[in-house]
């Protein structure tokens, strides 16, 4: 089985440490090579450009792939989009020099030319709009384009927005939001190995926003422990061998609410109180 993986770019470097953390890390081979097998026999990583991914897993050469929802859209394929991964959070935009004071798309006059890499996505905003523009095709650097004189606005991704504003540049549209997917090519969405490979990366992406919080609560305060933790957390209480009646408490907490739920299990009597990471969480 052939997960197609970012070559190189943005989400590269993501995709192979969400990969790593799943089971699926590579094993050694060659710096060049663009076919490398996993840690997990039977299951090779395949890397291509971001943009080739969404038809390469719609032809079946690949029956998984990871790349930008925008690269999804653009491409046009029918492949499933399974998970969102969390990251390459961006927006695909109109934007324009911000010295002329135009706020929406139809205060562009006739004839507007527009540089993208996304011509499809470009065309569809355009011809719903029935905007009388050209469409320049481009392959990057985008927001260079106004300045030079080579086109009067663009449609192109943006996170920060520091690329636009470094290039007198201002959104006024959004066409589209975007982030990392995991996308299976339609035959293979029922094959093992593919649920295998959704359940474990999910189970990462899951356990990344938890961690494990374990206690040990002398009997008198295990009632006003308990009921200071989230009622959702469902915790495993064991007795633990000691001189005083004591409980070992663990429960697995949300990050965002973990430093509270500390300072609230202290207060109430816990001790000896631990944070575990959680490397999967599988429901
Ligand atoms: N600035 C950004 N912030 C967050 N995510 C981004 C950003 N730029 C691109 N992405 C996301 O990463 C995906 C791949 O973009 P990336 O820029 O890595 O590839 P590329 O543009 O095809 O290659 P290159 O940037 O080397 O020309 C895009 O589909 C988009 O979803
Ligand atoms: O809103 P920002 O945080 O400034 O990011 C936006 C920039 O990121 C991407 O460029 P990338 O770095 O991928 O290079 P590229 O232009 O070759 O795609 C995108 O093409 C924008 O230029
Ligand atoms: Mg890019």
């Amino acid at each position: 089985m052939k997960i197609a993986v970012p070559s190189k770019g943005r989400l590269r470097d993501k995709t192979l440490e969400l990969l790593e953390a799943a089971g699926f890390g590579t094993i050694y081979a060659d710096p060049r090579a663009l076919i490398i097998p996993t840690k997990y026999n039977g299951i090779d990583l395949v890397f291509v450009r971001p943009e080739d991914i969404p038809w390469i897993v719609e032809s079946g050469a690949a029956q998984m792939g990871i790349t930008g929802h925008d690269y999804v859209v653009e491409a046009g394929v029918e492949v499933e989009e399974v998970l969102d991964l969390g990251y390459g959070n961006s927006r695909l935009v109109l934007a324009v020099p911000n010295n002329l004071g135009i706020e929406k798309a139809e205060e562009l006059p006739e004839g507007t030319r527009v540089a993208t890499k996304f011509v499809n996505i470009s065309k569809k905003f355009i011809n719903e709009r029935n905007l009388k523009w050209k469409i320049i095709k481009i392959s990057g650097s985008a927001e260079i384009m106004p300045g030079l004189g080579a086109a009067d606005a663009i449609i192109d991704i943006s996170s920060t927005g520091t690329t636009l504003r470094l290039h007198g540049l201002k959104a006024i549209e959004v066409l589209l939001e975007s982030s990392a997917r995991l996308i299976v090519n339609k035959e293979f969405v029922n094959d093992d190995k593919v649920e295998l490979v959704k359940t474990m990366i999910e189970g990462v992406l899951k356990a990344r926003k938890k961690k494990l919080l374990m206690m040990n609560v002398p009997e008198r305060s295990l009632k006003e422990v308990l009921s200071v933790l989230p009622s959702m957390s469902g915790p495993t209480i064991s007795k633990v061998e000691s001189t005083e009646p004591m409980w070992e408490v663990i429960v697995a907490i949300d990050e965002s609410e973990l430093n509270d739920v500390i300072m609230k299990v202290k207060s109430s009597g816990a001790r000896d109180i631990l944070v575990v990471n959680i490397e999967r969480l599988i429901p």
